[in-house]
């Protein structure tokens, strides 16, 4: 209870961001349009993701980073589908790491940043509200759930056999302090830097990970989008 109560007075002390990296074009899904813009029950992906953050109790100021080319058709989204949810809407870099990277230059210090995929719109505001609240007190919080299956590394042709109760698949939200993700990203840019927590292990700190779910999957090849769908109806 107390440590409920510190974490929840820890979190006042701070603004909170969501970046909503959505610049991608969504090569392995191949569609028409890039994934984000799909429907998924109806409506454009982005919108379920940026409605998830819009429906924590933290109420983060949402950043939505998406390539120029496409800001003129998600203006066009939101007035089709009525969708009102206040979010700025910045320009894309070439990788996901440049995305983020322009994302933060919007942020304030002192402030609490959680960084989304657009596509992963099954993420609950339950466990965006725990990253804030855990990365408030320890600095990051990383979303991550327990391999199901049994883990093999292939090296130089040799399978081995790994314990996968170490082994954690990781999600977003990645969260941290905005001291912590600033510093990080002045790093050049480097291949292996898959997500923000590859990024901020770099700059020589330490990850932490809390429990998500594995419904909070991304939207990557064409049969993601009726998984999700079958998801969302449970
Ligand atoms: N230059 C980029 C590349 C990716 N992303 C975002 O990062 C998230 C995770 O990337 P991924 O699933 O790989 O998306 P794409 O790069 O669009 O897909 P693909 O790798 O199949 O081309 C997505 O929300 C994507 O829009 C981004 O903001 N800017
Ligand atoms: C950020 C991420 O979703 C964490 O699992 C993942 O690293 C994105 O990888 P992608 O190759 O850009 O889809």
């Amino acid at each position: 209870m107390s440590q409920i109560r510190n974490s929840k007075s820890e979190i006042r002390n701070h603004k909170t961001y969501a970046i909503i990296v959505a610049g991608g074009t969504g090569t392995r899904m191949q569609s028409a349009v890039p994934k984000q813009f799909l429907l998924l029950n109806g409506e454009p992906v982005l919108m379920h993701t940026i409605r998830a953050f819009a429906s924590t109790a933290n109420k983060p100021e949402i950043i939505v980073v998406m390539h120029p080319e496409f800001h003129e058709y998600w203006q066009q989204l939101c007035t089709e589908h009525q969708f009102t949810i206040p979010h700025q809407l910045i320009s894309g870099g070439e990788t996901r790491f440049h995305s983020v990277k322009n994302g933060l230059a919007l942020t304030e210090d002192n402030s609490l940043i959680a960084v989304q995929d657009a596509v992963r719109p099954l993420t609950s505001p339950a466990i965006i509200d725990k990253a804030y609240e855990q990365a408030a007190m320890q600095g990051n919080a990383i979303v991550a759930v327990k391999s199901r299956d049994s883990i093999r590394r292939l090296r130089n042709g040799r399978s081995e056999n790994l314990l996968r109760d170490e082994i954690w698949l990781v999600q977003t939200p990645q969260t941290f302090q905005s001291s912590l993700l600033k510093k990080a990203y002045e790093q050049p840019f480097h291949q292996g830097f898959t997500d923000d927590a590859s990024v901020v292990e770099q700059s020589g700190v330490d990850i932490l990970l809390i429990e998500g779910d594995h419904r909070n999957m991304k939207i990557t090849f064409p049969e993601d989008i009726a998984i999700a769908e079958l998801l969302l109806r449970q």
